[in-house]
């Protein structure tokens, strides 16, 4: 035995090395032969003469815009009065998309609004444009640098509320109709614009009812782009250029309310355990074990085969390899809260509520946690983790609000919709990648799930890791330049949108 030990151990270390070669010459050959999967972009038409600039008449409607405080503060609680005004500011700003005989308006809901713009062929599917007229409410007034309902113009940015959270695809798809409409351009395709009114608390008196409509009236819609993922500018890790995410999914949510009852008292004869004590290690343990990473499980994993070829080394040789790498990547995206939600199930803990008086035992104590679920998992899954983890019959887990992950539209070559986005993207970002991704937080397009298998979620403008905070936060603001951005995506997707919807790899129409 011993006199064999040299051979064996020479054995081992020439299976090791051997191993390590083929395994290197197999993540040399993936990487260098990973099949690209962008198309190069379509002629630029933002030189075109029917290109709509972000001028002075234009800039002051989306100033105007930002200056109606339509706030929606809780579910069912929102501005009334300011919904109405903006609603007459909208019919008065586009004159000809609410004088055209093409367009039929409704006013949905009550303030929700549902333009209908007939198309010349009847037997195209209609397409639908959503956005929403509502906003979150202002934080840190005191440190905003202009007033946030001021709509101010600041070193070539429009500041507050609504700017990117969505007055501006609001705004920007009438200005692109109102310009299309004013050149007597009649789509083929029947266009629908769906506005609902509290997307911010839900979209339940608003989106819901207009998906309501639309299933009573037997409508079968082609695709919906409604808000969503921007063009990242170094948002992904290893990908210098500007990078289009196109949303196919979204995460589900799981919003629930802890709460422990005990017995309270006097202070000054405590037990060894209280409400709150035991509400609070609940959870901490809730926070100390993070749901599983489920990174190269969904959509997620395709974002990076889709960007691969385009990645800066090492993050090249990952993306090209995740048979081998899954583990190595899904520890790097866990690292950050905007790449983290991308992995994983999240769980933020965002109301702890207890206690009356600074010397009375609070015989309740009440936690609120907002779940996103990760495409691949469940509410089911999700509750029994959390249940699991808790391990304390004590702290009751009540369902507030639950929706499933959303199902996964087509995309790639061979979804004629998802091609013509990307051509449209492309149109405005000639240097830009597009990939697939999926929301991490939550749209309308939820109440929309039954009109279409083709839903996307899409914001076509620029934002870097340091603009993230504005959403729902403090100094939201987009750039004048990417205004125009907007306002010209979505006059070349109304204009795309008349050209047949064809896999052009297959030679023949595909019309849907
Ligand atoms: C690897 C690539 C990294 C890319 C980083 C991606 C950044 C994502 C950037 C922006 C996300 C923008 C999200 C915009 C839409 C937000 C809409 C929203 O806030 N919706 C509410 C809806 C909701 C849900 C549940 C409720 O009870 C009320 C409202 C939300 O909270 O999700
Ligand atoms: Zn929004
Ligand atoms: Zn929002």
């Amino acid at each position: 035995m011993w006199a064999n030990l040299p051979r064996i151990l020479t054995l081992v270390v020439r299976g090791f090395v051997l191993t390590l070669a083929v395994l290197t010459a197999v993540v040399v050959i993936r990487t260098v032969t990973f099949p690209s999967y962008q198309t190069s972009p379509p002629e630029c038409k933002t030189t075109d003469p029917d290109f709509i600039p972000a001028d002075e008449e234009r800039l002051a409607r989306f100033t105007s815009a930002i200056q109606f405080q339509t706030v929606s503060y809780e579910r069912g609680v929102g501005t009334p009065q300011e919904l109405a005004k903006f609603v007459r500011f909208i019919q008065k700003s586009f004159p000809t998309v609410h004088s055209s005989p093409m367009v039929r308006r409704d006013v949905v809901g009550n303030y929700s609004l549902l333009y209908r713009v007939e198309g010349s062929d009847a037997s195209l599917q209609p397409y639908m444009l959503a956005s929403h007229l509502d906003v979150v409410p202002i934080t840190e007034e005191a440190n905003w640098e202009a007033p946030p309902f001021s709509g101010q113009l600041k070193d070539g940015y429009i500041y507050g509320r609504g700017t990117i959270d969505a007055k501006h695809s609001l705004m920007g798809s009438l200005e692109a109709l109102e310009f299309l409409l004013s050149r007597r351009h009649q789509p083929k395709r029947t266009l629908y614009l769906a506005f609902g009114h509290d997307e911010e608390t839900g979209g339940h008196f608003g989106a819901k009812v207009i998906g309501d409509v639309l299933t009573q009236r037997g409508e079968k819609i082609a695709f919906i782009l409604d808000e969503g993922s921007p063009v990242g500018d170094g948002l992904a890790p290893g990908v210098s250029k500007l990078l289009a995410l196109v949303s196919v999914a979204e995460k589900g949510f799981l919003q629930l309310r802890l709460e422990v009852n005990e017995e309270g008292g006097h202070a000054s004869m405590p037990r060894s355990e209280s409400a709150i004590g035991i509400l609070s290690k609940a959870i901490s343990k809730l926070e100390d074990n993070p749901h599983p990473n489920m990174f190269g499980t969904g959509p997620e994993a395709r974002m990076m085969e889709y960007v691969a070829t385009e990645m800066t080394l090492p993050y090249r040789i990952l993306a090209s390899n995740l048979w081998l790498f899954s583990p190595l990547v899904a520890w790097v995206y866990s690292r950050k809260p905007q790449t983290n939600a991308f992995a994983r199930t999240t769980t933020a803990l965002t109301r702890f509520n207890a206690g009356v008086k600074d010397n009375v035992i609070s015989p309740e104590a009440v936690a609120v946690i907002d779940h996103r679920i990760h495409p691949m998992s469940s509410v089911e899954e999700v509750m029994e983790f959390d249940r699991k983890v808790i391990n304390d019959p004590r702290v009751k887990l009540n369902v507030i609000n639950n929706r499933p992950p959303s199902p996964t539209s087509p995309y790639g070559k061979d979804s004629p919709t998802y091609m013509m986005l990307q051509e449209t993207i492309q149109q405005i970002y000639p240097d830009a990648l597009v990939t697939p991704t999926f929301m991490v937080a939550n749209t309308d397009t939820r109440h929309y799930l039954n009109l279409s298998s083709a839903i996307y979620r899409f914001n076509p403008y620029v934002m870097t890791p340091s603009d993230l905070p504005r959403f729902h936060g403090v100094n939201e603001r987009i750039s004048v330049q990417n205004y125009e951005r907007v306002m010209n995506f979505y006059y070349h997707l109304i204009v795309n949108m008349d050209k047949p919807l064809e896999l052009k790899r297959h030679g023949h129409e595909d019309e849907l």
